[in-house]
């Protein structure tokens, strides 16, 4: 068994002369939740298409769960649970016949979860799915995916269009059902809310330009990124000259730099430049996605300073 759930080797997508996916080589190990994070168009949906066979690679290869995504069988299919921020289900249909669909077609069906899930929703077995709220229909995805028992669960942007407490309620549940009862799932959530990232997130990705801009833990990466905070008595120097400044800004006289991985010896160039007072202050995550998406951003990240 491959040890891991998404494994791409120089992936490509492109739409027209548009590379959504640019030689995209991502292992995800099993068992863990990868949190994925772009900016728009960072490619995080075409990378999802493409594992499920909605979209077709336009070169590189992929394999899901150990297996070559161009080939799932049926019963590989089943070990993968897909929600979008569609929620896209038959809305003719109630939401008891939807669910008796779900429990024929996987051989892993799980009753039991099912009622746990679908018990934090206010959604009755007798309701067409049109009828529902954004919300409850959001649960009901939630509830059929999760009762599939899959190995593999993404996740992208499930909570969008949501409020506060629908978001509130989909994350425990998800947490509550998947991550703590240890059966091993992977699961691959892509969001933009830094909150959301920040509770489920074992592992972060992040994406620019249909390439692999970071991976590792959240923790590793707010230790990598800093606030520096500097006065310069003088002229402020050109600090786009030094390593690794990913913003800057001037606030009250004092120049404030974010900035990715350097040590402290930073602070002792800051000083050569002439700054008077040096001091760091760690980031939280999402400051830190903040500068880092912005730096990538084409040509936005000298209009910060
Ligand atoms: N059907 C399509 N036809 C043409 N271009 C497309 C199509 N789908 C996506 N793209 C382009 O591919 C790139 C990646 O899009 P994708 O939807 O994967 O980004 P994303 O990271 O999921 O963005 P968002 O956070 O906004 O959802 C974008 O530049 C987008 O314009």
């Amino acid at each position: 068994m491959s040890d891991y759930a998404i494994d791409t080797e120089a992936l490509c997508l492109s739409y027209g002369n548009k590379l959504a996916l640019d030689h995209l080589t991502l292992k995800l190990p099993r068992g863990v939740v990868h949190t994925f994070i772009g900016a728009n168009g960072a490619g995080k949906s075409s990378l999802f298409r493409v594992l499920l066979g909605f979209e077709q690679a336009s070169a590189g290869s992929a394999r899901v769960l150990g297996h070559d995504h161009t080939c799932l069988t049926p019963a590989q299919r089943e070990r993968i649970g897909y929600v979008n921020e569609e929620h896209a289900l038959p809305g003719w249909m109630r939401v008891r016949e939807l669910k008796r669909m779900h429990e024929r077609q996987y051989a892993r069906w799980n009753e039991a979860r099912y009622h746990e899930v679908i018990h934090h929703f206010d959604v009755m077995p007798e309701q067409r799915v049109c009828e529902l709220s954004r919300g409850e229909r959001a649960g009901l995805s939630l509830a059929l995916a999760l009762s599939q028992c899959p190995e593999l669960l993404i996740l992208d942007e499930p909570t969008l269009g949501l409020d506060v407490v629908a978001k509130r309620v989909f994350l425990d549940t998800l947490l509550e059902t998947t991550v703590f009862d240890n059966d091993g799932a992977t699961i691959a959530f892509c969001s933009h809310q830094m909150d959301e990232i920040e509770r489920v997130a074992d592992n972060l990705v992040i994406l620019e330009h249909g390439r692999l801009r970071y991976m590792n833990g959240p923790a590793d990466f707010c230790e990598r990124i800093r606030l520096w905070v500097a006065a310069f008595p003088f002229k402020t120097p050109d600090i786009w000259q030094l390593p690794g400044v990913l913003q800057a800004q001037t606030i009250e006289g004092h120049t404030h730099l974010v900035v990715f991985d350097q040590d402290d010896s930073f602070g002792a160039r800051l000083k050569l430049l002439g700054a008077q007072s040096v001091q760091t202050i760690p980031l939280g995550l999402e400051r830190a996605v903040n500068a880092f998406l912005t730096h990538g951003h084409a040509g936005t990240s000298r209009r910060a300073a």
